[in-house]
């Protein structure tokens, strides 16, 4: 295959990747339908998760043995927030860690918080109290 037509076929395999990356990344940040709503939150709410008034978003409280602790466990989330483009509002205070997830973007939940809690779940896991 002659260069010219390699590096065009590369070049088209590259934005259709990367178109498919972001409508993939856009949809997640797209509000969760009620069904979406229904599956996802469930589990999240099981773990203490809540509602905040007013606003359509969640939030948790996470108790830690000091702050050497929760600051780790900061550390990990942050790491993950910027990998995903998608950042908690967050308080610490000694060994305290109140997060609430809401995505900006679109006023309200999407995919995109279900997957940084569930994350924060997990990074939680092996420290809460
Ligand atoms: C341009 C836009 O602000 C960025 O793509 C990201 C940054 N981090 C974000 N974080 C949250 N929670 N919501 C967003 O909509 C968001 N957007």
């Amino acid at each position: 295959m002659r260069p010219l037509l390699a590096t065009r076929r590369v070049f088209l395999h590259f934005c259709q990747t990367r178109g498919a990356n972001k409508m993939a990344s856009d949809a997640k940040r797209a509000k969760l339908t009620g069904d979406e709503r229904n599956t996802t939150l469930a589990p999240l709410k099981a773990t203490g998760w809540t509602d905040v008034q007013g606003r359509d978003a969640i939030y948790k409280e996470f108790l830690f043995k000091d702050f050497n602790e929760a600051f780790g466990f900061m550390t990990r989330v942050a790491l993950k927030a910027d990998k995903m483009d998608h950042h908690p509002e967050w308080f610490n205070v000694y060994n305290k860690v109140q997060i609430t997830l809401s995505t900006h973007d679109v006023g309200g939940l999407s995919g995109k918080d279900i997957t940084l809690a569930t994350f924060i779940e997990q990074a939680a896991k092996p420290f809460v109290q």
